[in-house]
């Protein structure tokens, strides 16, 4: 008998006006809209969140060029092809959320490991009122932290988690975006000039986040290059915000930290036999916290930016109250 090796389906994501978003077959899509849309509930694996109205709109959508097959589990909605599956949740608006983020996430790797995915690739976590407070006073993002480490420490993955977004949008709840592989290796990949997430100190909260810089996926087959996604970064060096009050220079750090963080003299760290440089971003979602900053930033990206990497500038909140900027996006 001959077995024939399948290639790989390889991953493709493009970004869009939302009005322009086709409907081809796709894993699943993000879309950022500047208003609130009655007739937007979340259709299966495409979650749509309400941003600030003075940024862009925008629709994101992951394809694998083949078919997939779409299932629901605890609420949370996939679509798979062969090696990636897409996932998509939502937690309901209330008055704390660490035991509800802690249960979606227990529920999340529950999935995963049913449908045989184990490797996560990309977190996208979108919280309504992200720095106001929950019943208890904590503040919402730090209770979301809460919530995540303890289902992570449970599972014995606290520092395996993947790039990953955390922004604050409008309207209440947590709404949730995953990608995982079946079989393909992502490595997860720190910044030389940031301390790892997992490890800051107590005073941002009384359990730290559990993220990676960066997550690199190797290439389907040899001699291609992979993709590097990386995490929402923003202007921060060891643990510390840095250039409080200056959106330029904030945005200029954070560019700085991404292009450290993909470059070669970093990733050979992990044992990845290649970099990025600012050249080779793909496609960037940069998120400006003031409408009134949107122009500068702007003007700091379109600088350091090759003029083939889809931008796109969406007015949202940030973890930290002091950060102005964050931006997240893909090398290949
Ligand atoms: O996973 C997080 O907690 C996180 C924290 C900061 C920025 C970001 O995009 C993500
Ligand atoms: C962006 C951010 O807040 C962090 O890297 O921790």
């Amino acid at each position: 008998m001959t077995s024939s090796v399948q290639p790989i389906p390889v991953l493709s994501s493009r970004i869009l006006p939302s009005s322009a978003a086709g409907d081809a077959p796709r894993l699943g899509s993000l879309t950022y809209l500047t208003a609130p849309d009655p007739r937007s509930g979340d259709a299966p694996t495409e979650l749509t969140v309400e941003v600030g109205p003075h940024g862009e709109s925008a629709t994101e959508t992951w394809t694998a060029g083949e078919p997939v097959l779409r299932g629901e589990y605890a609420g949370i909605r996939y679509a798979a092809c062969r090696e990636f599956v897409f996932c998509t949740g939502r937690i309901e608006e209330g008055g704390a959320y660490a035991d509800a983020t802690h249960r979606f996430y227990e529920d999340v790797f529950t999935l995963l490991a049913r449908l045989g995915y184990p490797r996560l690739v990309r977190v996208w976590n979108y919280i309504g009122d992200i720095n106001g407070v929950t019943s208890q006073g904590q503040e919402i993002y730090r209770d979301f932290c809460v919530g995540r480490s303890h289902a992570l420490e449970q599972l014995g993955m606290l520092h395996g988690m993947p790039a990953t977004t955390v922004i604050g949008v409008r309207g209440g709840g947590i709404g949730f975006a995953m990608i995982a592989a079946r079989t393909v290796e992502p490595v997860n990949v720190e910044n030389p000039r940031q301390i790892p997430a997992y490890r800051y100190p107590p005073r941002y909260g009384p359990r730290s986040p559990n993220f990676s810089r960066a997550t690199y996926v190797p290439p389907p087959g040899a001699g291609g290059r992979g993709t590097a996604y990386v995490s929402g970064t923003a202007s921060i060096i060891g643990h510390e915000t840095v250039h409080v009050g200056d959106v330029r220079a904030q945005a200029r750090t954070t560019l700085e930290n991404i292009e450290l963080l993909i470059g070669a003299p970093n990733l050979a760290r992990y044992g990845i036999g290649e970099g990025f440089g600012l050249e080779d971003l793909r496609r960037v979602k940069v998120y400006v916290r003031h409408a009134e900053d949107i122009p500068a930033v702007q003007a700091v990206c379109s600088r350091l930016l090759p003029p083939s990497c889809a931008a796109v500038y969406l007015q949202a909140d940030v973890c930290r109250r002091d950060l102005l900027v964050e931006i997240e996006g893909l090398a290949a």
